[in-house]
């Protein structure tokens, strides 16, 4: 069966995709950006992290389990399963990781600092999304009584007086991770920690839930502040991991431009209100069922959007809406407000055809022209799948190089494929 995706050198690691409808039933894996901020709060405790709906198959979670491994954990994968435990090891905290490095470095900073009072790891990596700094990571564990250097491609930290100490932590910038890092920091540290201006989205929730369990203290006060009384000690959990909001969006938009008919199953309807509220103005038909969502392809008109802090539209999405822009017969526009400038893509998406230009901050698409498959890199994750998708309706074949990338944030692709055609 033509799956529509080959991965034609394993070496070179391109992805090869040619034109297809994507009709069937599709399950949504555990969250990449939540499966990830749980694997650095196992860090918390020495007893077991039992996580299930587990995203066993993604690249970043792969590479963190080795970190933890490294870090001197022992980790048993099963089928959407992962149990971490410590085993009398004694927890390095010298995270000396020679591969490629992930953003939940500063995570795994923050959860060594707290329970042992140091910690060194490697600068953090991730997606390249422009300017990328890691000041406020920094900022809150100085507030926290930590002392924070660079030495060479390591970021490290010293808790001056052997433990954390709570403290206000007022954020300038909604931040995801310097958000989960404050609350995985101040779960340990003495005293009562207070974030204010939090990112208060589904991962970060799923993050508390968890912690909770764990005999943590937080209590989120709406998207004013999360506090968070300090505990002696964490002790273990089962966990289930929150449904993949991306995922879930991409086969939504994957249904629609190739005119599709997909049952996305597992599908977070609450974490993507916003969204599909934009999509549903702009020709997405669909169908609601108890935990699933039909989407029927169609004719999808123009998108005008903004990122932003969630309910918003996340930053991470905008390469798929322009996918969808790119189909409609309109004028289409983007200006991601989260990180300024993240159209990289859209010059691989010019590549085959799409008729765009960035206007200062703005990304303008004049949609309704034919795509043609040609040779394209992903540049990150969220623009890898931007291309696999574009693949999808192009003539032609369309060879992503750096393919490697999508694998990061999508575990089983080829066989979900296989399960929509
Ligand atoms: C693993 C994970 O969950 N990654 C997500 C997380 O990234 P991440 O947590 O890195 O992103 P942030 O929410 O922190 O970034 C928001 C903005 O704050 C700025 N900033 C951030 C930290 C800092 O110390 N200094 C600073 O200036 C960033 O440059 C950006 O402009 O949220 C982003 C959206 O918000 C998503 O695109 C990423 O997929
Ligand atoms: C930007 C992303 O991830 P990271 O923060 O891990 O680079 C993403 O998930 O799109």
């Amino acid at each position: 069966m033509d799956s529509g995706l080959m991965n034609v050198a394993a070496d070179t690691n391109i992805m090869k995709v040619s034109k297809r409808k994507l009709v069937g039933t599709v399950q949504v894996s555990g969250a990449k950006n939540s499966a990830l901020r749980l694997l650095a709060a196992s860090l918390l405790t020495d007893e077991p992290v039992e996580l299930y709906n587990f995203p066993n198959g993604l690249l970043d979670v792969q590479v963190h389990l080795e970190m933890l491994m490294l870090l001197g954990k022992a980790v048993l994968p099963a089928d959407r399963y992962v149990k971490i435990t410590e085993d009398n090891y004694r927890i390095s905290t010298f995270l000396d990781w020679p591969g490629r490095s992930i953003r939940n470095t500063l995570l795994i900073l923050g959860a060594l600092t707290t329970r042992h009072g140091e910690g060194r790891v490697p600068l953090p990596g991730g997606c390249k999304l422009g300017e990328r700094k890691y000041d406020l990571h920094v900022m809150l564990l100085e507030r926290m009584g930590a002392e924070v250097w660079e030495e060479g491609n390591f970021l490290c930290a010293r808790a001056k007086s052997g433990r954390l100490q709570a403290n206000d932590i007022h954020l300038p910038i909604r931040s995801t991770g310097a958000t989960e890092n404050s609350i995985i920091a101040g779960s340990l540290a003495r005293g009562t920690t207070t974030v204010w201006n939090p990112h208060v989205r589904p991962e970060i929730l799923d993050l508390i839930r968890m912690l909770n369990k764990m005999g943590a203290r937080i209590t989120v006060h709406g998207q004013k502040c999360i506090v968070i009384h300090g505990v002696e000690r964490l002790g273990g959990v089962r966990h289930s991991v929150i449904a993949d909001n991306m995922e879930a969006l991409t086969w939504a938009i994957g249904s629609v431009i190739t005119d599709g008919d997909i049952e996305i199953q597992n599908f977070p309807f609450e974490d993507l209100m916003v969204p599909m509220t934009f999509l549903k103005e702009s020709g997405m038909k669909v169908f609601r069922g108890r935990d699933s969502l039909i989407v029927k392809g169609g004719a999808p008109y123009p998108v005008e959007i903004s990122t932003g802090s969630y309910p918003g539209i996340n930053s991470d999405m905008q390469p798929l809406f322009a996918v969808y822009g790119a189909q409609s017969s309109g004028e289409s526009k983007i200006v991601d407000l989260r990180f300024p400038g993240r159209y990289g893509y859209a010059g691989e998406l010019a590549k085959m055809g799409m008729d765009c230009f960035i206007d200062n901050d703005l990304l303008i698409i004049r949609g309704g022209k034919p795509l043609t498959g040609t040779r394209v890199k992903a540049l990150d994750l969220r623009a890898g799948i931007a291309l696999f998708m574009a693949g999808l309706t192009a003539e032609g074949e369309t060879l992503i190089e750096d393919a490697w990338q999508i694998e990061r944030g999508y575990e089983y692709l080829e066989k979900k494929l296989e399960n929509l055609g």
